[in-house]
């Protein structure tokens, strides 16, 4: 078996446990009809081979027949999937409906010196989960609109299909349909997700409370430093330790991960308050749950983690990895706060499903809005900026 191979393996097993993890009773259905899906596709491929390319129905199933068998949908809970008017779901007693949508635009959120057309599927696919990820909720179905240019090139929708089913299959969730259009611009890709949440459990930014620890579920910044390297003009001459840095920065600006299974045990801990996920920036991020909570937050440089290859990245590049972290965004990382008595369990729930988990801060009722106790004991009020799209 090839290095490819046996990483595609390893993530579908994830995928599996992953579902097992959720108390979903059907994993080793999903698990099963996954490796014959990923067996079927080669044959998938040739047999598709002989369609037109430019037909806007042959290309759709085009980019969707080689994924996702009747058989793996159906044990995702599709009753009706691509290709009628709209998709047909299970919907599971005692659990509701949690629905979200995101964007990714060409020349604002990725551009073809940042990003691989499979980077930019499989990146519009995490960050639409990783707004279920910061309700707790289990990603279920996906669709998929796409805008491309009238004279796009085939190839590149075909591998941001690939992108896309390979996030998808890596969290459990189904594409059941979606939307095709062409424009005279770039490329527009938006997913719509659903998941499911149990009954009355969902984990909201209004929550926090005073007296609550903030925590962070990875280090941040380092999706930014890679966006900067990957937007350097002059190259920066490297040794090999540096560029491995900088390779592993770079993938996660490409390939971020959403904090699913860590949304999953706060849900099931039962101990968290607010949540919400960090795309335009910790200190926006941290400014959403300090309003809409109607409190304040103290966030403490000494205990916000620093990633090495951000700290490596950052003197190579003479810039500020502080600055990545509080403004950069993009990490896909979950912001929350829980109560003081609640953090030993968390951690140890945390441990046991091998997540990083770091404790950076305070809720308070002294003032409203964020704060930053500095390294040099002087306590600022940090901006409330972050990606604005219309700064
Ligand atoms: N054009 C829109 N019409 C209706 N609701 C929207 C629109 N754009 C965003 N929203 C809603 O506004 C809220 C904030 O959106 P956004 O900042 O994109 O959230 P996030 O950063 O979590 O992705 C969300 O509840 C989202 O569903
Ligand atoms: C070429 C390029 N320029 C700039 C950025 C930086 N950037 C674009 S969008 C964004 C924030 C996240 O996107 P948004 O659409 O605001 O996501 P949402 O808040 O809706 O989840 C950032 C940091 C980028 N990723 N690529
Ligand atoms: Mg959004
Ligand atoms: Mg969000
Ligand atoms: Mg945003």
């Amino acid at each position: 078996m090839n290095l490819d191979a046996a990483l595609s393996t390893s993530k579908l097993l994830a995928g599996a446990a992953f579902l097992h993890f959720n108390d979903d009773s059907t994993w080793y259905v999903y698990l099963a009809t996954l490796l014959a899906d990923r067996y079927n596709k080669f044959n998938n491929r040739r047999r598709l081979s002989s369609l037109p390319v430019n037909d806007e129905f042959g290309l759709i199933r085009q980019w969707t027949n080689p994924y996702q068998t009747a058989a793996m949908q159906k044990s995702l809970g599709v009753v009706v999937g691509i290709g009628d008017d709209a998709a047909v779901v299970e919907m599971k007693a005692g659990f509701q409906l949690v629905l979200s949508s995101d964007t990714m635009v060409q020349d604002i959120h990725f551009n073809e010196k940042t990003m691989r057309m499979s980077d930019v599927g499989f990146k519009a696919m995490a960050a639409a989960l990783s707004d279920l990820s910061a309700m707790g909720a289990i990603p279920k179905y996906a669709l998929v609109s796409l805008t491309l240019p009238k004279n796009a090139d085939i190839t590149l929708s075909k591998q941001l299909y690939e992108g896309l089913y390979a996030c998808a299959d890596q969290f459990g969730v189904a594409i059941v349909g979606g939307d095709t259009t062409s424009t005279l611009g770039g490329w527009v890709v938006t997913i719509q997700v659903t998941g499911e949440i149990e009954a009355g459990m969902a984990l909201l930014r209004s929550t926090a409370s005073p007296g609550d620890i903030v925590f962070i579920t990875g280090p941040l910044g380092c999706s930014a430093a890679g966006l900067d390297y990957l937007n350097t003009e002059s190259p920066l001459k490297l040794d090999l330790n540096q560029s491995e840095s900088i390779e592993r920065l770079i993938e996660k600006h490409r390939r971020p991960l959403p904090q699913i299974l860590a949304g999953r045990t706060l849900l099931h801990s039962g101990s968290c308050h607010a949540l919400n996920d960090i795309s335009d920036g910790l200190a926006s991020e941290a400014w959403e749950i300090a309003e809409a909570s109607k409190v304040g937050i103290l966030l403490n440089e000494a205990m916000i983690p620093r990633n090495p290859d951000l700290i490596l990245y950052a003197e190579l590049a003479g810039k500020s990895a502080m600055d990545w972290i509080l403004y950069g965004g993009e990490e896909y990382q979950l912001i929350g706060t829980a109560p003081k008595s609640q953090v030993a369990f968390i951690e140890q729930e945390f441990k046991k499903n091998q997540l990083d988990y770091h404790i950076i801060g305070e809720v308070t009722e002294l003032f409203a809005g964020v704060r930053l106790l500095q390294l040099d004991d002087i306590e600022v009020e940090i901006a409330k900026k972050g990606y604005n799209h219309f700064a």
